[in-house]
């Protein structure tokens, strides 16, 4: 059997695992799993990325009472979860694999040592024969702290663990050039590094889904500049996890060329990083200039014009360019007031190393 991946991260959006009426589609789930467990006896390591939680726990709870959107989600992921991890659970032991779950939220992938506390306990588990199944833990997580959705986990995954590629399984057979239900459209089979797809994409979702397609987007291009392949395709179609694997030409997906470039682990948790930036540094044209050529560069006090917000040494920052776009972002090497008593200055030393230094 030919393969490309060793190892991998499939992520199963609401849609796919859901029908129509909310309930969990467990012949979907079956199928899902025959085709995991079939990798996975032909040494493919694979982590799921399972939503569902919610869509599973609404069908089986009715409140008295109207309940707001937050209590809701917590009422129904809460009892879904339990539902959804047991159905895996009982599909994977017919094929005699060993699944774990793993619950997470936004924030723990915010400081360095609990991201590395999770790669561990997933790297663990694959070392062990487990296929670790993975979703936010919305029972927890609330508003601000919670992923766009769990496709944006899913890239968070994929790029901790190292992953070959990133699958991410939709009710729809790839991104489309054009409106889905408009005939004239047709799926883009391969997408390069500067291909811009802000006019194709509908802000429309499926009907239990959360961040639509555009999130899928942002998620994939990010992912794919890290090195890995990303490809959104359609969950609902028999075959489609081993037929993308064994027959990638022939399969009808959207694929996300991945960069030639190595990454490396710490920038790869910086780029991700993110939503957890205390501050800004703003810097100049010729700063600009010098971080996006090929050069491998610090960013000095020279090149800095301002400083917003407060923030600790080793704090996430943004980098800001000066129309006010954001080009990248870091690990500051020194707390905020330090970094405003250096700026403009020659000869100080780096507020954000290369080391950790992410340019977008
Ligand atoms: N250009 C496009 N190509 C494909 N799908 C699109 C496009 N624009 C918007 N969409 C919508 O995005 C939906 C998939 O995103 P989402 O609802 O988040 O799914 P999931 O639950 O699998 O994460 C599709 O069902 C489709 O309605
Ligand atoms: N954690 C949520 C996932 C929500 C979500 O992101 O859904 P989707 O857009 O279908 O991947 C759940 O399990 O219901």
């Amino acid at each position: 059997m030919k393969q490309e991946f060793t190892r991998i991260a499939v992520k199963v959006g609401s849609n796919v695992l859901a029908r129509r009426d909310g309930t969990l589609d467990v012949t979907r789930m079956s199928a899902l799993v025959d085709q995991i467990a079939e990798l996975h006896k032909a040494g493919v390591e694979i982590i799921l990325i399972s939503s569902g939680a919610v869509a599973s726990g609404r069908s089986e709870i009715h409140p008295q009472k109207k309940l707001d959107s937050v209590d809701q989600r917590q009422l129904f992921s809460a009892v879904g979860q339990a539902k959804l991890i047991n159905r895996y659970y009982e599909l994977f032991r017919e094929h005699g694999i060993p699944v774990g779950q793993v619950l997470t939220t936004k924030e723990s992938f915010g400081t360095r040592r609990h991201y590395l506390n999770q790669k561990n306990c997933m790297t663990v588990m694959l070392e062990n024969g487990v296929i670790p199944i993975v979703n936010e833990n919305d029972t927890i997580s609330v508003s601000e702290l919670m992923f766009t959705d769990n496709d944006e986990l899913s890239g968070l995954i994929a790029s901790m663990m190292n992953t070959q590629a990133l699958i991410i399984l939709s009710n729809i057979d790839g991104i489309y050039n054009g409106s889905p239900t408009d005939p004239q459209s047709s799926v883009i089979r391969e997408i390069g590094h500067s291909k811009d797809l802000s006019n194709y994409i509908q802000t429309s979702k499926s009907s239990f889904g959360r961040g639509g397609m555009l999130t899928k987007t942002n998620i994939a291009r990010k992912v794919a500049d890290e090195g890995i392949t990303v490809i959104i395709a359609n969950g609902k179609r028999d075959n489609i996890l081993v037929d993308l694997l064994q027959h990638p030409d022939e399969t009808l997906c959207t694929r996300f060329v991945p960069s030639s470039e190595p990454v490396s682990s710490v920038k790869k948790w910086i780029a991700h990083s993110e939503g957890f930036a205390k501050g800004e540094i703003h810097i100049n044209d010729c700063a600009t200039k010098v971080l996006n050529s090929e050069k491998a560069v610090s960013i000095l006090p020279v090149g800095i014009t301002r400083i917003e917000g407060e923030f600790e040494r080793d704090d996430i920052v943004r980098i800001i360019d000066n129309q006010g776009n954001q080009i990248g972002v870091g690990k500051a090497n020194c707390d905020s007031t330090q970094a405003r008593e250096t700026i403009g200055k020659h000869g100080k030393k780096a507020v954000v190393h290369y080391d950790y230094l992410y340019i977008e």
